[in-house]
């Protein structure tokens, strides 16, 4: 499985030391970096901000995956696109004109991405597929790292991955997000998922090269 992208979130990372972090696992094979952004009111945790991603952005090549876990996010889209943002991706739960938002990160010359809530059914994203490059399966309710992985979710990624080769989407992006690891890796790829993000199972391991290894052995022999 080769088509598949391992984008480690520094949610998991020692923040006290996060530029070593970040190229530890940019070394040890990373494909993007995930960047979980929370605001204390949308989930019940807080985070960093652009500020943080500006400090980041130069200590690494990798392309910066931002989840947005928060309010109004349309407020915050410039300051993240100018942190050198690769893809945005907002919460449909946060959007109210989510069609409107997708086409503003959009203007900002970054890809974007529009994520669900377990409790939220595929159907919330269908008529926006069309205007993303990615849809994010959380798969855990959003908040924190070290989660378990919930197994209805798969039922939801199926369903997104038989709409997108419906549309015609090759280039549609399908990440899952929360209790990812060797043993749910195949999982969720088998459903059609290929952004696999991993906090605790990469960041969680003194070993992150392995761990990435790992999560990648495990795919072997899917199609
Ligand atoms: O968005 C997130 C939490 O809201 C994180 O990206 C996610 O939880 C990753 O952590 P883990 O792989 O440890 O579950
Ligand atoms: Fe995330």
């Amino acid at each position: 499985m080769n088509n598949v992208y391992i984008a480690p979130s520094i949610l998991s990372a020692n923040f006290a030391k996060l530029g070593e972090e970040v190229a530890d696992v940019e070394r040890g094979g990373a494909d993007w970096l995930h960047v979980d952004v929370m605001d204390g009111h949308f989930v019940p945790n807080l985070t960093f901000g652009p500020l943080v991603m500006q400090a980041i952005a130069p200590l690494t090549k990798l392309p910066l995956d931002v989840h947005l876990m928060i309010e109004n996010p349309e407020q915050y889209i410039p300051a993240f696109a100018g942190a050198e943002a690769h893809l945005i991706t907002v919460h449909q739960e946060a959007c109210i004109h989510l069609h409107r938002v997708l086409h503003l990160i959009k203007e900002h010359g970054v890809k974007a991405g529009v994520a669900i809530n377990p409790g939220t059914p595929a159907a919330a994203i269908r008529e926006v597929l069309e205007d993303v490059d990615l849809v994010l399966v959380m798969t855990v309710n959003p908040g924190f790292g070290g989660q378990a992985f919930i197994q209805s979710t798969l039922r939801k990624i199926r369903e997104l991955k038989a709409w997108k080769n419906e549309l015609g989407l090759k280039d549609l992006r399908i990440e899952v997000d929360g209790g990812i690891s060797a043993s749910t890796a195949p999982l969720v790829v088998e459903a059609g998922a290929d952004v696999l993000v991993a906090g605790n199972a990469v960041f969680g391991q003194a070993d992150r090269r392995k761990a990435m290894e790992d999560i990648r052995k495990s795919l072997a022999g899917l199609a």
